[in-house]
């Protein structure tokens, strides 16, 4: 039995117009791991998770969770080990009110009455939003749209949990509150974020993507360590990393 949950192999994936977002894609992640996918602009790393719970599937090469190749007669499977929280909120909500919203999957999974409120209510406590949960969703804020749609996937109790950019558009006490909560998710976590220093807080892990290839992959410490190494890939040190500007101290 192996060891890694997600095991992505040779992936390649061209889209319509002809671009090639990814050209040879090759990582595993193992049961419990926290993972950063980090890269400048249009590296591929959204097209890269659109392919972990199906929403895309590959040119070449494949995806595979836990021994299951992720293709068209398994992607109920996946979409219900991969909690998938999206680029923007609103892909993820469409119900008139945001307790239908998160209340739409685990009903799908067949919960109901006080199991379901339940189910719900610590999904929203999560993400520090029960008080939302008669509005409409469009009628939120970005930042408590972004945490409605987490408490959509934290309902779904998923396996892995995989989140793009998901710190984008939260101010700092959400942003922080955020942060605890990956930290405190046990399960395994792939991000996508140009916030450097929350991948630094909460992935042990990262893995450089650059024009649609694996550049680098190690502990996010090195990485961010390796100035060569970012400075090609179009990134920068996590400021927490960078000395004060003042006086010239600090860093790691
Ligand atoms: N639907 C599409 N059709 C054609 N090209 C696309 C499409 N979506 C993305 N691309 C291209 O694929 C490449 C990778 O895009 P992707 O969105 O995966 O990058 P990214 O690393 O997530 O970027 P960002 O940090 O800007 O979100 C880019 O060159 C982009 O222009």
């Amino acid at each position: 039995m192996s060891h890694h949950i997600l095991e992505i192999e040779h992936l390649r994936h061209v889209y319509p117009d002809g671009t090639e977002a990814l050209r040879d894609v090759s990582f595993s992640v193992r049961h419990g791991e926290s993972v950063a996918v980090i890269g400048a602009n249009g590296a591929g790393k959204s097209t890269l998770l659109a392919h972990l719970n199906g929403h895309l599937l590959p040119h070449s090469g494949e995806v595979r969770i836990g021994h299951v190749p992720v293709d068209r007669s398994t992607l109920q499977e996946a979409r219900r080990t991969v909690g998938m929280v999206f680029h923007d909120p609103d892909d993820q909500l469409f119900m008139p009110t945001v307790y239908e919203d998160v209340a739409f999957g685990p009903m799908n999974l067949g919960l109901t009455g006080d199991e379901l409120k339940r189910c719900v209510a610590q999904a929203l406590r999560r993400v520090d939003a029960e008080h939302l949960a008669g509005k409409a969703p469009y009628h939120l804020s970005a930042g408590e749209k972004r945490r409605v749609a987490i408490a959509t996937v934290l309902s779904m109790s998923p396996d892995i949990l995989v989140m793009d950019e998901p710190t984008n558009g939260l101010d700092p006490y959400a942003r922080r509150q955020l942060i605890g909560l990956l930290k405190d998710f046990r399960h395994s976590k792939i991000v996508t974020s140009h916030d450097l220093d929350m991948v630094l807080e909460v992935c042990e892990r990262t893995v450089v993507l650059s024009q649609g290839v694996v550049r680098a992959d190690g502990p996010t410490l090195e990485i961010f360590r390796d100035e060569a190494l970012l400075r090609e890939c179009r990134l920068e040190m996590p400021l927490s990393m960078q000395g004060c500007p003042v006086c010239g101290t600090g860093g790691r």
